[in-house]
């Protein structure tokens, strides 16, 4: 009875593809909450209606209370189609590093401090000349409308709504131009340079033209890890003529490959003379590789091994980022993914070093089981136990947060 929103083309698809998103949603959102036995709680949502929709506040308790980004993780994996949950939550070959990445901050323990005053707590951090609310970002996860038909556009709105950063894939479904006019937000950009170069500054300049001042380079995708875990999914989703990928459309030549296995550390000069975006160096996961972006002039980076997807077998990123921050030596923003869940694992990483830290998962959990509303949840959740886990811990202010309180066992 659930729709299948896996890949187009699907038995259930079939009946649904003349149908206006919005539409498809909200039946989406509606099966779910029936079969969850709550469809009164349909009635409770605002953002997507039915004609003859009312909204009724007295039902506003049945609303269910996610505690915490696995609750989210557990109903998306109710709502979306199999294809889907295995694309967003799958890894390269045994899945091992997706694992390793969550559980090594459980080797992490923190050291608390007593009799602070936390009554007034600042999430604010300095990042690329901005300052943003909170360090929380959305990690550049493409092809978003395979988990939800509002896709990125959803994402960016609760972005906006809860004040997050958020980056843009090179492969989402929604242009980056899309995203920007229809959410407002101030996004960063993700770039897959691809083997043509013209088309990358094509990418580059839709990407300033929406208004990104920051282009978030990835360098550990010179080609697909392999993802056994979901089969031949990605190659379908970027051969897809339904959920197509916004951002190339009309400007890539059949057969010109999205990731670019020639890549070196010159593509940093390159990009300097082709755009004016701030470059930030996404998967580095070595002490060498961080003094190279220094020697190359990289502008920031971020830890990240892709969430586990690409190459199998690497080390959880936070066990990556000791060696990173001492390298780079407060020299650029030093950022990370991978894995984190808790407020308690953002604590984690910041005392370690990181200015900010980005989230790729735990977002999609909450795109596919409510859309916008389940992003807005799932990046309240994460904020709110930040804020909690700072007071707990004795620390007011994000600069607060340093290595005396973290200790490894
Ligand atoms: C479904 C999915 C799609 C992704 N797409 C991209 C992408 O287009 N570009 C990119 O640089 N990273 C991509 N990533 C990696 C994320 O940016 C990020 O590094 C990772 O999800 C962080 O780990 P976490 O999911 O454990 O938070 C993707 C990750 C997922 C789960
Ligand atoms: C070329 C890779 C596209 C999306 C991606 O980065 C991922 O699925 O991890």
């Amino acid at each position: 009875m659930l729709l299948d929103f896996s890949l187009p083309g699907g038995p259930e698809n079939k009946k649904m593809e003349n149908l206006d998103p919005y539409l498809k949603a909200e039946i989406q959102r509606r099966k779910f909450l029936e079969w969850i036995g709550l469809s009164s709680l349909a009635l409770t949502l605002p953002a997507i209606s039915l004609p003859g929709c009312t909204t009724s506040p007295d039902k506003a308790e049945e609303i269910p209370d996610f505690k915490n980004v696995f609750d989210l993780e557990e109903m998306s994996g109710k709502v979306m189609g199999k294809d889907a949950i295995d694309y967003l939550n799958g890894g390269a070959d045994d899945s091992k590093t997706v694992k390793a990445n969550v559980e090594a901050y459980q080797r992490i323990q923190i050291r608390a401090r007593r009799l602070i005053d936390v009554s007034t707590i600042s999430t604010k951090v300095e990042l690329f000349g901005k300052t943003l609310d909170n360090p929380i970002i959305l990690s550049p996860v493409g092809f978003q409308k395979f988990f939800h038909p509002e896709g990125e556009i959803a994402s960016a709105k609760a972005s906006v709504k809860k004040k997050h950063q958020m980056i843009v894939s090179s492969v989402s479904n929604y242009s980056v131009n899309e995203i920007a006019t229809q959410s407002q937000a101030d996004l960063w950009f993700q770039l897959y340079p691809t083997t043509n170069r013209e088309v990358t500054k094509k990418l580059l300049e839709r990407a300033e033209k929406a208004g990104c001042k920051v282009c978030v380079l990835t360098v550990d995708t010179p080609v697909i890890g392999n993802r056994e875990r979901g089969g031949t999914t990605l190659t379908k989703l970027i051969n897809s003529k339904e959920l197509k990928m916004g951002n190339y459309e009309g400007i890539l030549p059949e057969g010109t490959g999205i990731d670019d296995p020639g890549l070196t550390w010159e593509i940093i000069a390159w990009l300097r003379a082709n755009c004016n975006m701030k470059i930030v160096l996404k998967g580095i996961v070595t002490r060498e590789d961080a003094a190279l972006a220094l020697e190359y002039g990289a502008d920031g980076i971020i830890v990240s091994n892709h969430g586990g997807r690409q190459l199998e077998s690497l080390r959880s990123t936070i066990d990556c980022l000791p060696e990173i921050v001492e390298e780079i030596d407060g020299k650029i923003p030093v950022l990370i993914d991978g894995g984190i869940r808790r407020g308690t694992d953002i604590f984690k990483a910041l005392a370690l070093g990181a200015t900010a830290v980005c989230i790729g998962r735990p977002f999609c959990w909450g795109l596919g089981a409510l859309g916008q509303e389940g992003v807005e949840i799932a990046l309240d959740i994460l904020k709110g136990e930040l804020v909690r886990d700072m007071q707990l811990a004795g620390a007011a202010s994000i600069e607060k947060i340093t290595r005396d309180f973290v200790i490894r066992i």
